[in-house]
C-alpha cells in the first residue's frame, strides 16, 4: 500500500465576511501533495492562495471542507484551532516572503530557537542549527545577526529554521519575491533538494514565472477555485 499524502485537502472552503457580502477566499479547494513532491501554486492577486496556505497550514479553520495530514483528518470547521499549535509545530514549516528572522539573535540562534521551543536540549539545538546551516552553505554567516546578512542568506537561514526538526511538509508562502533572481534561483534549488533528499512535501505559491520549470506539478487559482493542473 502506497503512504498516505502528507497533505490532502478535500472541498475546502473559507468565507470572510466583507463590507459589501461574503467574500468566498476559498471555494471548494481539493489537493493533495505526496511525500517528496514539489508543488507551485499560481494565481493572481486575490485568488486565494495565501487563504489556502492558512487552512492547510493550521492557522485558520475551514469554513467547510477538511485538512488531513499523513492519512489523518486534523482540520475541519468545528476544529479548535489553537489546539493544533503541537501538531502544526511538529509537521509543518513555514516559510513566508519576508524571512523575519529575529534581529538581535545570530543565524545559528534564530534556527535554534524553534528546536528549543520543541523541547530539544539547547547545546543540541545548536549543534544541529549549525550542521543545517552548512548544508546550506551558511556556516560563515551562523554568528552572524540578520543584519550582517544578505536578503538571500536572511531567507536561507528562514528555510533552515523552516527545516530544523524535520516537517513533512513545507508551506511557503512567495519565499522568492524579496530576492533578485540568482538569490531567488538558490531557494528554489534548495527546496528541490528537501523534497529529493528528506522526501518532504513542499506548496511554493508564487508569481514568479522563472520558476516554473522547477516544480514537479503547478496549480492555478482564480476567485478561490482550483482551475487546473499542469
Ligand atoms: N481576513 C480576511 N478578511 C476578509 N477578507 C479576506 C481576508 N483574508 C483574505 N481575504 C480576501 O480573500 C480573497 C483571497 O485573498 P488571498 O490573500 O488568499 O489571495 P492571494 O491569492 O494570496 O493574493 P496575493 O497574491 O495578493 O497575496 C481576497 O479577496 C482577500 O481580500
Amino acid at each position: 500500500m502506497s503512504a498516505p499524502p502528507v497533505l490532502s485537502v478535500r472541498g475546502l472552503t473559507r468565507h470572510y465576511a466583507g463590507p459589501s457580502g461574503i467574500v468566498r477566499a476559498l471555494d471548494g479547494v481539493s489537493l493533495d501533495i505526496a511525500a517528496g513532491e514539489l508543488v507551485g501554486i499560481f494565481g493572481p492577486s486575490g485568488s486565494g492562495k495565501s487563504t489556502f496556505l492558512m487552512l492547510a497550514g493550521l492557522l485558520e479553520a475551514p469554513t467547510s471542507g477538511e485538512v488531513w495530514l499523513a492519512g489523518q483528518r486534523v482540520s475541519h470547521p468545528q476544529v479548535n484551532i489553537d489546539g493544533l499549535r503541537a501538531t502544526r509545530r511538529r509537521q509543518i514549516g513555514f516559510v513566508f516572503q519576508r524571512a523575519n528572522l529575529i534581529p538581535f539573535l545570530s543565524a545559528s540562534e534564530n534556527v535554534a530557537l524553534s528546536l528549543e521551543i520543541a523541547d530539544v536540549a539547547p547545546a543540541d539545538a545548536m549543534a544541529h542549527a549549525r550542521r543545517l546551516l552548512g548544508a546550506l552553505d551558511l556556516a560563515h554567516r551562523a554568528d552572524n545577526q540578520p543584519s550582517r546578512l544578505s536578503g538571500g542568506e536572511q531567507q536561507r537561514v528562514a528555510v533552515a529554521r523552516a527545516l530544523a526538526n524535520g516537517p513533512p511538509l513545507i508551506l511557503a508562502d512567495e519565499p522568492t519575491a524579496a530576492l533578485d533572481s540568482v538569490r531567488g534561483r538558490q531557494v528554489m534549488e534548495l527546496f528541490r533538494r528537501i523534497a529529493a533528499t528528506q522526501g518532504a512535501g513542499i506548496a511554493v505559491v508564487t508569481h514568479d514565472p522563472r520558476s516554473t520549470g522547477m516544480f514537479d506539478r503547478i496549480v492555478h487559482f482564480e476567485d478561490g477555485r482550483m482551475i487546473d493542473q499542469a
